[in-house]
Protein backbone atom coordinates (compact mmCIF):
# COMPACT_ATOMS: atom_id res chain seq x y z
CA UNK A 1 0.00 0.00 0.00
CA UNK A 2 1.41 3.23 -0.98
CA UNK A 3 2.27 5.73 2.05
CA UNK A 4 0.28 9.13 2.15
CA UNK A 5 2.16 11.92 0.57
CA UNK A 6 1.72 14.84 2.83
CA UNK A 7 4.26 15.97 5.09
CA UNK A 8 4.00 16.27 8.50
CA UNK A 9 3.39 20.05 8.12
CA UNK A 10 0.69 20.01 5.53
CA UNK A 11 -0.66 17.06 7.97
CA UNK A 12 -0.15 20.12 11.08
CA UNK A 13 -1.72 22.77 8.72
CA UNK A 14 -4.98 21.08 7.98
CA UNK A 15 -5.42 19.93 11.55
CA UNK A 16 -5.45 23.61 12.24
CA UNK A 17 -7.83 24.44 9.66
CA UNK A 18 -10.36 21.60 10.68
CA UNK A 19 -10.04 22.54 14.30
CA UNK A 20 -10.31 26.58 13.09
CA UNK A 21 -13.56 25.64 10.73
CA UNK A 22 -14.97 23.11 13.93
CA UNK A 23 -14.89 26.04 16.17
CA UNK A 24 -16.40 28.30 14.31
CA UNK A 25 -19.34 26.14 13.64
CA UNK A 26 -19.75 25.70 17.26
CA UNK A 27 -19.97 29.49 17.96
CA UNK A 28 -22.62 29.70 15.07
CA UNK A 29 -26.13 30.94 16.28
CA UNK A 30 -27.44 26.99 15.64
CA UNK A 31 -24.69 25.61 17.83
CA UNK A 32 -23.81 28.47 20.53
CA UNK A 33 -26.37 27.18 22.88
CA UNK A 34 -24.22 23.87 23.32
CA UNK A 35 -21.71 22.86 25.78
CA UNK A 36 -19.37 19.97 25.03
CA UNK A 37 -17.12 18.12 28.03
CA UNK A 38 -14.60 18.09 25.00
CA UNK A 39 -12.81 20.62 22.74
CA UNK A 40 -12.53 21.10 19.06
CA UNK A 41 -8.76 19.54 18.80
CA UNK A 42 -9.76 16.20 20.34
CA UNK A 43 -12.82 16.29 17.40
CA UNK A 44 -10.38 17.43 14.56
CA UNK A 45 -8.19 14.24 15.74
CA UNK A 46 -11.23 11.90 15.76
CA UNK A 47 -12.07 12.42 12.05
CA UNK A 48 -11.23 10.41 9.12
CA UNK A 49 -8.89 12.86 6.34
CA UNK A 50 -11.85 12.85 3.96
CA UNK A 51 -15.09 14.43 5.61
CA UNK A 52 -17.93 12.60 6.35
CA UNK A 53 -21.07 12.74 3.95
CA UNK A 54 -23.54 14.99 6.49
CA UNK A 55 -24.99 17.52 4.46
CA UNK A 56 -28.36 16.60 3.28
CA UNK A 57 -28.82 15.65 7.65
CA UNK A 58 -27.34 19.68 8.19
CA UNK A 59 -29.35 21.23 5.65
CA UNK A 60 -32.71 19.60 7.05
CA UNK A 61 -32.01 20.18 10.48
CA UNK A 62 -30.77 23.91 9.82
CA UNK A 63 -34.54 23.73 8.30
CA UNK A 64 -35.60 22.41 11.43
CA UNK A 65 -33.94 24.22 13.79
CA UNK A 66 -35.48 27.80 11.70
CA UNK A 67 -39.10 26.57 11.55
CA UNK A 68 -39.23 25.61 15.65
CA UNK A 69 -37.77 28.80 15.91
CA UNK A 70 -40.43 30.84 13.88
CA UNK A 71 -42.97 29.22 15.97
CA UNK A 72 -41.29 29.80 18.96
CA UNK A 73 -41.52 33.43 17.67
CA UNK A 74 -45.17 33.17 16.65
CA UNK A 75 -46.65 31.06 20.05
CA UNK A 76 -47.34 28.45 17.62
CA UNK A 77 -46.56 24.52 16.87
CA UNK A 78 -45.98 22.32 14.53
CA UNK A 79 -47.79 19.19 14.58
CA UNK A 80 -47.16 16.27 13.25
CA UNK A 81 -47.65 12.41 13.36
CA UNK A 82 -46.23 8.89 12.43
CA UNK A 83 -45.71 6.65 9.85
CA UNK A 84 -42.99 4.42 8.64
CA UNK A 85 -44.52 4.35 5.07
CA UNK A 86 -43.17 6.61 2.16
CA UNK A 87 -47.12 7.29 0.53
CA UNK A 88 -48.52 8.45 3.60
CA UNK A 89 -45.37 11.22 4.13
CA UNK A 90 -46.13 11.89 -0.21
CA UNK A 91 -49.73 13.57 1.59
CA UNK A 92 -48.31 15.08 4.99
CA UNK A 93 -46.11 17.24 3.15
CA UNK A 94 -49.31 19.11 1.93
CA UNK A 95 -50.10 20.10 5.67
CA UNK A 96 -47.19 18.78 8.01
CA UNK A 97 -44.03 20.75 7.87
CA UNK A 98 -41.98 17.67 9.90
CA UNK A 99 -42.64 13.44 9.76
CA UNK A 100 -41.42 11.65 12.13
CA UNK A 101 -40.48 7.81 12.49
CA UNK A 102 -41.54 6.53 15.42
CA UNK A 103 -39.67 3.18 17.00
CA UNK A 104 -42.72 1.83 18.28
CA UNK A 105 -44.12 1.35 14.67
CA UNK A 106 -41.40 0.36 12.76
CA UNK A 107 -41.19 -2.45 15.48
CA UNK A 108 -44.35 -3.58 14.62
CA UNK A 109 -44.43 -3.11 10.48
CA UNK A 110 -40.60 -2.71 9.59
CA UNK A 111 -39.27 -5.60 10.98
CA UNK A 112 -39.65 -9.79 10.50
CA UNK A 113 -40.46 -10.29 13.85
CA UNK A 114 -43.03 -7.67 15.01
CA UNK A 115 -43.56 -6.65 18.52
CA UNK A 116 -44.70 -4.37 21.51
CA UNK A 117 -42.77 -1.42 21.63
CA UNK A 118 -39.88 -2.84 23.45
CA UNK A 119 -37.06 -1.32 21.07
CA UNK A 120 -36.15 -4.86 20.59
CA UNK A 121 -35.51 -4.66 16.75
CA UNK A 122 -32.01 -4.18 15.35
CA UNK A 123 -30.61 -0.55 16.46
CA UNK A 124 -30.24 0.24 12.58
CA UNK A 125 -34.01 -0.15 11.57
CA UNK A 126 -35.38 3.03 12.53
CA UNK A 127 -32.05 4.72 10.43
CA UNK A 128 -33.33 2.54 7.34
CA UNK A 129 -36.71 3.65 7.42
CA UNK A 130 -35.74 7.49 7.90
CA UNK A 131 -33.26 6.48 4.71
CA UNK A 132 -36.52 4.70 2.60
CA UNK A 133 -38.46 7.80 3.50
CA UNK A 134 -35.95 10.79 2.79
CA UNK A 135 -35.10 8.91 -0.68
CA UNK A 136 -38.90 9.00 -1.06
CA UNK A 137 -39.22 12.67 -0.49
CA UNK A 138 -35.94 13.26 -2.80
CA UNK A 139 -37.74 11.37 -5.30
CA UNK A 140 -41.09 13.69 -5.09
CA UNK A 141 -38.97 16.72 -5.25
CA UNK A 142 -37.60 15.88 -8.19
CA UNK A 143 -40.57 14.51 -10.23
CA UNK A 144 -42.35 17.75 -8.97
CA UNK A 145 -39.39 19.65 -10.11
CA UNK A 146 -38.84 18.22 -13.31
CA UNK A 147 -42.77 18.50 -14.11
CA UNK A 148 -43.03 22.09 -13.69
CA UNK A 149 -39.60 22.82 -15.73
CA UNK A 150 -41.06 20.95 -18.79
CA UNK A 151 -43.76 23.64 -18.38
CA UNK A 152 -43.17 27.35 -19.69
CA UNK A 153 -42.76 29.67 -17.16
CA UNK A 154 -46.08 31.51 -17.41
CA UNK A 155 -48.02 27.87 -16.58
CA UNK A 156 -46.05 27.06 -13.51
CA UNK A 157 -47.91 29.61 -11.33
CA UNK A 158 -50.89 26.82 -11.16
CA UNK A 159 -48.91 23.60 -10.95
CA UNK A 160 -48.69 21.82 -7.75
CA UNK A 161 -45.32 22.69 -5.68
CA UNK A 162 -45.05 21.24 -2.76
CA UNK A 163 -42.55 20.79 -0.14
CA UNK A 164 -42.01 17.09 -0.14
CA UNK A 165 -38.62 17.80 2.00
CA UNK A 166 -39.94 17.80 5.44
CA UNK A 167 -37.44 17.51 8.20
CA UNK A 168 -37.45 13.83 9.52
CA UNK A 169 -37.84 13.54 13.37
CA UNK A 170 -36.62 9.92 13.90
CA UNK A 171 -36.87 7.71 17.04
CA UNK A 172 -33.23 6.82 18.61
CA UNK A 173 -34.78 5.34 21.87
CA UNK A 174 -32.05 4.87 24.14
CA UNK A 175 -29.10 4.24 21.92
CA UNK A 176 -29.09 0.23 21.70
CA UNK A 177 -26.58 -0.29 23.73
CA UNK A 178 -22.99 0.90 24.96
CA UNK A 179 -22.07 3.89 23.58
CA UNK A 180 -19.84 2.73 20.29
CA UNK A 181 -23.78 1.53 19.61
CA UNK A 182 -25.16 4.77 20.25
CA UNK A 183 -22.66 6.65 18.54
CA UNK A 184 -23.25 3.96 14.99
CA UNK A 185 -26.82 4.18 15.45
CA UNK A 186 -26.28 8.06 15.21
CA UNK A 187 -23.78 8.02 12.35
CA UNK A 188 -26.47 5.83 10.15
CA UNK A 189 -29.56 8.40 11.09
CA UNK A 190 -27.09 11.30 9.35
CA UNK A 191 -26.57 9.21 6.74
CA UNK A 192 -29.93 8.38 5.86
CA UNK A 193 -30.87 12.38 5.89
CA UNK A 194 -32.16 12.75 9.79
CA UNK A 195 -33.07 16.23 10.82
CA UNK A 196 -33.42 15.85 14.99
CA UNK A 197 -33.15 12.49 16.44
CA UNK A 198 -34.21 11.84 19.99
CA UNK A 199 -32.54 9.79 23.08
CA UNK A 200 -33.92 8.70 26.17
CA UNK A 201 -32.84 7.48 29.77
CA UNK A 202 -34.53 4.24 29.59
CA UNK A 203 -33.10 1.16 30.17
CA UNK A 204 -32.46 -1.06 27.69
CA UNK A 205 -35.05 -4.12 27.11
CA UNK A 206 -36.75 -3.56 30.64
CA UNK A 207 -39.61 -2.25 29.14
CA UNK A 208 -42.75 -4.03 31.30
CA UNK A 209 -46.17 -3.25 29.87
CA UNK A 210 -48.52 -5.68 30.96
CA UNK A 211 -47.18 -6.96 34.97
CA UNK A 212 -47.72 -3.33 36.67
CA UNK A 213 -44.12 -2.20 36.16
CA UNK A 214 -43.19 0.36 34.43
CA UNK A 215 -40.14 2.29 32.83
CA UNK A 216 -36.53 1.71 34.32
CA UNK A 217 -34.26 4.70 33.77
CA UNK A 218 -30.87 4.66 34.22
CA UNK A 219 -28.39 6.63 36.32
CA UNK A 220 -28.22 10.50 35.07
CA UNK A 221 -24.76 10.25 33.78
CA UNK A 222 -25.57 7.14 31.81
CA UNK A 223 -28.32 9.06 30.22
CA UNK A 224 -26.22 12.46 29.93
CA UNK A 225 -23.04 10.38 28.33
CA UNK A 226 -25.62 8.80 26.01
CA UNK A 227 -26.07 12.04 24.55
CA UNK A 228 -22.42 13.01 24.67
CA UNK A 229 -22.01 10.02 22.58
CA UNK A 230 -24.73 11.04 19.88
CA UNK A 231 -23.26 15.11 20.23
CA UNK A 232 -19.30 13.62 19.78
CA UNK A 233 -20.56 11.33 16.29
CA UNK A 234 -22.62 14.57 15.16
CA UNK A 235 -19.37 16.50 15.55
CA UNK A 236 -16.95 13.74 14.51
CA UNK A 237 -19.36 14.19 11.41
CA UNK A 238 -19.65 18.06 11.15
CA UNK A 239 -23.43 17.57 11.09
CA UNK A 240 -25.63 20.27 11.70
CA UNK A 241 -28.43 17.41 13.21
CA UNK A 242 -30.57 18.05 15.78
CA UNK A 243 -30.49 16.39 18.85
CA UNK A 244 -33.52 15.85 20.94
CA UNK A 245 -33.19 14.86 24.70
CA UNK A 246 -36.32 13.19 26.02
CA UNK A 247 -36.70 12.01 29.44
CA UNK A 248 -38.71 9.06 30.29
CA UNK A 249 -38.73 9.74 33.79
CA UNK A 250 -41.96 10.65 34.01
CA UNK A 251 -44.11 7.76 35.75
CA UNK A 252 -40.72 4.93 35.92
CA UNK A 253 -40.83 2.86 38.99
CA UNK A 254 -37.10 1.59 38.76
CA UNK A 255 -33.49 3.02 38.41
CA UNK A 256 -30.48 -0.03 37.13
CA UNK A 257 -28.02 1.84 39.44
CA UNK A 258 -27.49 4.28 42.57
CA UNK A 259 -24.11 5.13 41.33
CA UNK A 260 -24.85 8.46 40.76
CA UNK A 261 -25.81 10.51 43.24
CA UNK A 262 -27.64 12.89 41.69
CA UNK A 263 -30.82 10.13 41.89
CA UNK A 264 -30.39 9.25 45.64
CA UNK A 265 -33.18 11.73 46.14
CA UNK A 266 -35.35 9.91 44.56
CA UNK A 267 -34.64 6.38 45.45
CA UNK A 268 -36.92 4.09 47.31
CA UNK A 269 -36.16 1.36 49.97
CA UNK A 270 -37.69 -0.71 52.73
CA UNK A 271 -37.97 1.57 56.07
CA UNK A 272 -39.02 -1.47 57.92
CA UNK A 273 -37.02 -4.25 58.53
CA UNK A 274 -38.28 -6.72 56.23
CA UNK A 275 -36.73 -9.94 54.28
CA UNK A 276 -35.17 -8.95 50.89
CA UNK A 277 -38.17 -8.52 47.97
CA UNK A 278 -35.78 -10.85 45.68
CA UNK A 279 -36.12 -13.33 48.34
CA UNK A 280 -40.01 -13.25 48.82
CA UNK A 281 -40.53 -13.38 45.21
CA UNK A 282 -38.39 -16.33 45.03
CA UNK A 283 -40.36 -18.32 47.21
CA UNK A 284 -43.99 -17.12 46.01
CA UNK A 285 -43.03 -18.29 42.31
CA UNK A 286 -42.15 -21.22 44.13
CA UNK A 287 -45.63 -21.91 45.68
CA UNK A 288 -47.13 -20.59 42.10
CA UNK A 289 -48.22 -17.30 43.83
CA UNK A 290 -49.64 -14.34 41.77
CA UNK A 291 -46.08 -12.40 41.97
CA UNK A 292 -48.07 -9.21 41.39
CA UNK A 293 -50.11 -9.05 44.33
CA UNK A 294 -47.05 -10.41 46.47
CA UNK A 295 -45.11 -7.70 45.49
CA UNK A 296 -47.85 -5.30 46.29
CA UNK A 297 -48.20 -6.83 49.67
CA UNK A 298 -44.62 -6.74 50.61
CA UNK A 299 -44.17 -3.48 49.23
CA UNK A 300 -46.75 -2.31 51.80
CA UNK A 301 -45.21 -4.62 54.27
CA UNK A 302 -41.62 -2.55 54.02
CA UNK A 303 -42.87 0.67 54.31
CA UNK A 304 -41.61 1.72 50.44
CA UNK A 305 -40.55 5.23 50.68
CA UNK A 306 -37.27 7.51 50.04
CA UNK A 307 -34.72 8.41 52.26
CA UNK A 308 -36.41 11.85 52.82
CA UNK A 309 -39.69 10.28 53.38
CA UNK A 310 -38.52 7.87 56.34
CA UNK A 311 -36.85 10.99 57.86
CA UNK A 312 -40.25 12.86 57.57
CA UNK A 313 -41.94 9.81 59.45
CA UNK A 314 -39.31 9.81 62.09
CA UNK A 315 -38.77 13.71 62.71
CA UNK A 316 -40.52 16.78 64.58
CA UNK A 317 -41.55 19.48 62.46
CA UNK A 318 -38.27 21.32 63.71
CA UNK A 319 -36.19 18.57 62.75
CA UNK A 320 -37.85 18.17 59.64
CA UNK A 321 -37.38 22.06 58.90
CA UNK A 322 -33.35 21.78 60.10
CA UNK A 323 -32.55 18.09 58.00
CA UNK A 324 -34.19 20.54 54.98
CA UNK A 325 -32.49 23.77 55.55
CA UNK A 326 -28.80 21.61 55.94
CA UNK A 327 -29.86 19.84 52.69
CA UNK A 328 -30.05 22.68 50.74
CA UNK A 329 -27.14 24.07 51.37
CA UNK A 330 -26.47 22.16 48.54
CA UNK A 331 -27.44 21.09 45.11
CA UNK A 332 -27.11 16.97 45.17
CA UNK A 333 -26.77 15.24 48.69
CA UNK A 334 -25.94 11.21 48.22
CA UNK A 335 -27.47 8.88 50.77
CA UNK A 336 -24.89 8.87 52.54
CA UNK A 337 -24.87 12.95 53.04
CA UNK A 338 -28.44 12.40 54.10
CA UNK A 339 -27.97 9.68 56.63
CA UNK A 340 -24.99 12.18 58.34
CA UNK A 341 -27.19 15.13 58.04
CA UNK A 342 -30.18 13.28 59.86
CA UNK A 343 -27.88 12.02 62.24
CA UNK A 344 -26.94 15.43 63.69
CA UNK A 345 -30.17 16.72 63.61
CA UNK A 346 -32.96 13.60 64.18
CA UNK A 347 -33.01 12.21 67.29
CA UNK A 348 -34.70 9.02 66.08
CA UNK A 349 -32.93 6.56 63.84
CA UNK A 350 -34.00 6.46 60.24
CA UNK A 351 -33.94 2.61 59.19
CA UNK A 352 -33.98 2.66 55.26
CA UNK A 353 -32.83 -0.35 53.12
CA UNK A 354 -32.45 0.48 49.00
CA UNK A 355 -30.96 -2.84 48.83
CA UNK A 356 -34.02 -5.08 50.34
CA UNK A 357 -36.61 -3.34 47.56
CA UNK A 358 -34.26 -4.76 44.94
CA UNK A 359 -36.61 -5.99 42.36
CA UNK A 360 -36.33 -9.42 40.64
CA UNK A 361 -34.19 -8.06 37.88
CA UNK A 362 -31.93 -6.30 40.60
CA UNK A 363 -33.12 -2.81 39.59
CA UNK A 364 -34.04 -0.14 42.41
CA UNK A 365 -37.37 1.64 43.04
CA UNK A 366 -37.62 5.21 42.10
CA UNK A 367 -40.51 7.52 42.54
CA UNK A 368 -40.80 9.64 40.27
CA UNK A 369 -41.42 13.93 40.46
CA UNK A 370 -41.57 16.59 38.17
CA UNK A 371 -38.90 18.02 40.25
CA UNK A 372 -36.11 15.32 39.59
CA UNK A 373 -37.61 15.18 35.88
CA UNK A 374 -36.50 18.94 35.74
CA UNK A 375 -33.07 18.10 37.33
CA UNK A 376 -32.22 15.56 34.42
CA UNK A 377 -33.47 18.14 31.45
CA UNK A 378 -31.59 20.57 32.90
CA UNK A 379 -28.39 18.09 32.96
CA UNK A 380 -29.17 17.42 29.64
CA UNK A 381 -30.08 20.70 28.01
CA UNK A 382 -26.27 21.80 27.12
CA UNK A 383 -25.52 18.94 25.19
CA UNK A 384 -28.97 18.39 23.28
CA UNK A 385 -31.19 20.95 20.97
CA UNK A 386 -34.97 20.28 22.11
CA UNK A 387 -36.01 18.76 25.31
CA UNK A 388 -38.90 16.15 25.88
CA UNK A 389 -40.36 14.80 29.48
CA UNK A 390 -42.38 11.95 27.42
CA UNK A 391 -45.13 11.35 30.30
CA UNK A 392 -47.21 8.40 30.89
CA UNK A 393 -50.67 10.62 31.09
CA UNK A 394 -50.86 14.00 30.62
CA UNK A 395 -51.47 16.32 33.81
CA UNK A 396 -51.73 19.70 33.00
CA UNK A 397 -50.15 21.07 36.20
CA UNK A 398 -46.71 18.68 35.69
CA UNK A 399 -46.76 20.14 32.71
CA UNK A 400 -46.59 23.49 33.43
CA UNK A 401 -44.57 22.80 36.44
CA UNK A 402 -42.13 21.15 34.11
CA UNK A 403 -41.27 23.58 31.15
CA UNK A 404 -41.42 26.97 33.17
CA UNK A 405 -38.75 25.36 35.57
CA UNK A 406 -36.50 24.44 32.43
CA UNK A 407 -37.39 27.83 30.98
CA UNK A 408 -36.10 29.39 34.37
CA UNK A 409 -32.88 28.14 33.42
CA UNK A 410 -32.45 28.13 30.16
CA UNK A 411 -35.72 30.36 28.47
CA UNK A 412 -35.11 30.12 24.95
CA UNK A 413 -35.37 26.08 25.65
CA UNK A 414 -37.31 24.96 22.65
CA UNK A 415 -39.42 21.53 23.61
CA UNK A 416 -41.09 18.41 21.73
CA UNK A 417 -44.65 16.82 23.39
CA UNK A 418 -46.04 13.52 22.44
CA UNK A 419 -49.69 12.88 22.40
CA UNK A 420 -49.13 9.60 23.22
CA UNK A 421 -51.48 6.60 21.77
CA UNK A 422 -53.72 6.11 24.69
CA UNK A 423 -53.99 9.56 26.38
CA UNK A 424 -57.28 9.78 28.13
CA UNK A 425 -58.06 13.44 28.79
CA UNK A 426 -60.86 13.28 30.12
CA UNK A 427 -59.86 11.18 32.62
CA UNK A 428 -56.96 13.50 33.19
CA UNK A 429 -59.32 16.49 34.13
CA UNK A 430 -59.23 17.99 30.34
CA UNK A 431 -63.01 19.54 29.50
CA UNK A 432 -63.54 18.94 25.79
CA UNK A 433 -62.82 23.12 25.35
CA UNK A 434 -59.42 22.43 27.15
CA UNK A 435 -58.20 20.14 24.53
CA UNK A 436 -59.42 21.64 21.31
CA UNK A 437 -56.88 24.23 22.66
CA UNK A 438 -54.39 21.95 24.09
CA UNK A 439 -52.12 22.20 21.75
CA UNK A 440 -51.71 26.14 21.68
CA UNK A 441 -51.83 26.48 24.83
CA UNK A 442 -48.55 23.74 25.10
CA UNK A 443 -47.20 26.11 22.45
CA UNK A 444 -47.62 28.85 24.99
CA UNK A 445 -44.87 26.90 27.15
CA UNK A 446 -42.28 26.68 24.10
CA UNK A 447 -43.18 23.10 23.26
CA UNK A 448 -43.40 24.04 19.35
CA UNK A 449 -43.01 20.34 17.77
CA UNK A 450 -45.83 18.19 19.15
CA UNK A 451 -46.44 14.83 17.58
CA UNK A 452 -48.82 11.76 17.62
CA UNK A 453 -46.41 9.16 17.14
CA UNK A 454 -48.61 6.08 16.53
CA UNK A 455 -51.47 7.66 13.98
CA UNK A 456 -50.26 4.26 11.62
CA UNK A 457 -51.78 2.10 14.12
CA UNK A 458 -54.99 3.57 15.94
CA UNK A 459 -56.09 5.55 12.50
CA UNK A 460 -54.90 3.69 9.63
CA UNK A 461 -56.08 0.20 11.14
CA UNK A 462 -59.60 2.14 11.24
CA UNK A 463 -59.65 3.11 7.56
CA UNK A 464 -58.17 0.08 6.83
CA UNK A 465 -60.61 -2.00 8.85
CA UNK A 466 -63.47 0.40 7.49
CA UNK A 467 -62.65 0.22 3.75
CA UNK A 468 -62.05 -3.93 4.21
CA UNK A 469 -65.39 -4.37 5.36
CA UNK A 470 -66.92 -2.05 2.64
CA UNK A 471 -65.08 -4.01 0.02
CA UNK A 472 -65.80 -7.00 1.31
CA UNK A 473 -70.03 -6.29 1.40
CA UNK A 474 -70.05 -3.97 -1.84
CA UNK A 475 -67.25 -5.00 -4.18
CA UNK A 476 -66.14 -2.63 -7.02
CA UNK A 477 -69.48 -0.68 -6.69
CA UNK A 478 -68.85 0.40 -3.25
CA UNK A 479 -65.01 1.36 -4.32
CA UNK A 480 -66.12 3.52 -7.14
CA UNK A 481 -68.40 5.12 -4.66
CA UNK A 482 -66.45 5.67 -1.85
CA UNK A 483 -62.94 5.91 -3.45
CA UNK A 484 -62.43 6.42 -7.40
CA UNK A 485 -65.08 8.69 -7.87
CA UNK A 486 -64.38 11.33 -4.83
CA UNK A 487 -60.58 10.91 -5.42
CA UNK A 488 -61.17 11.41 -9.10
CA UNK A 489 -63.59 14.18 -9.00
CA UNK A 490 -61.89 16.35 -6.37
CA UNK A 491 -59.91 19.28 -6.61
CA UNK A 492 -56.86 18.89 -7.25
CA UNK A 493 -57.49 15.22 -7.48
CA UNK A 494 -56.28 12.93 -5.15
CA UNK A 495 -52.70 11.46 -5.75
CA UNK A 496 -53.13 7.85 -7.28
CA UNK A 497 -52.31 6.00 -10.37
CA UNK A 498 -54.25 8.26 -12.57
CA UNK A 499 -52.03 11.35 -11.60
CA UNK A 500 -49.44 10.97 -13.99
CA UNK A 501 -47.56 13.61 -12.52
CA UNK A 502 -47.67 12.08 -8.83
CA UNK A 503 -46.43 8.72 -9.77
CA UNK A 504 -43.52 10.21 -11.88
CA UNK A 505 -44.59 8.66 -15.13
CA UNK A 506 -43.47 12.27 -16.40
CA UNK A 507 -40.11 11.89 -15.20
CA UNK A 508 -39.60 8.55 -16.71
CA UNK A 509 -40.48 9.78 -19.99
CA UNK A 510 -38.11 12.75 -19.35
CA UNK A 511 -35.10 9.72 -18.94
CA UNK A 512 -36.09 8.12 -22.20
CA UNK A 513 -36.34 11.20 -23.25
CA UNK A 514 -32.65 12.06 -22.43
CA UNK A 515 -31.06 8.87 -23.45
CA UNK A 516 -32.66 9.46 -26.99
CA UNK A 517 -30.96 12.82 -27.10
CA UNK A 518 -34.41 15.03 -27.00
CA UNK A 519 -34.90 18.58 -25.21
CA UNK A 520 -37.48 18.25 -22.58
CA UNK A 521 -36.41 21.51 -20.99
CA UNK A 522 -37.23 24.17 -23.63
CA UNK A 523 -34.50 26.84 -23.45
CA UNK A 524 -35.32 30.42 -22.95
C1 LIG B 1 -42.88 7.96 20.73
C2 LIG B 1 -42.69 6.50 20.97
O1 LIG B 1 -41.43 6.31 21.53
C3 LIG B 1 -42.73 5.75 19.67
O2 LIG B 1 -42.00 4.76 19.56
O3 LIG B 1 -43.50 6.13 18.80
C4 LIG B 1 -43.75 5.90 21.92
C5 LIG B 1 -45.13 6.07 21.41
C6 LIG B 1 -46.26 5.66 22.31
O4 LIG B 1 -46.07 4.87 23.24
O5 LIG B 1 -47.38 6.11 22.02
C7 LIG B 1 -43.55 6.47 23.30
O6 LIG B 1 -44.07 7.55 23.59
O7 LIG B 1 -42.84 5.83 24.08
Amino acid sequence: MPKLQVSVQDEQKAFEADVAAIEKQWSSPRQSHLKRPYTAITIAALRASIPAPSSASSTQAIKLWNQLHEHNKAGTCELTFGTTDPVAVSQMAKHQQTVYVSGALCGFSEVALPGMDHADYPWDTVPKVVSKIFKSQLWHDQRQRQFRLRHPIEQREDLENWDYMAPIIADGDMGFGSLTSTMKMAREFVDAGVAMIHIDDLAIGMKKFTVGQGRTIVPTQEYLDRLTAVRMQFDVMGSETLLLCRCDTDHAEFITSVVDERDHEYVQGATKKVEPLQKCLRAAQAEGKDLKAVRTEWKAKAGIMTFDEAVGVVASKEELEAYKAELSKQKFTSLSGRREVAAKIIKQDVFFDWELSRSAMGQYMLKSCVKGIVERAIAAAPLGDVTWARMDSPHWGDIVEFHSEVRKVYPDRLFAFGYTGDYDFAKAGFSDEEVKNLHLDLAKLGIVWQVQPIWSLQGLNMVTEQFSKMWQTQGIAGYLKSVQRPALSSNPMTDGFEKLSYCGGYLADAFFETVAGEPIVERR
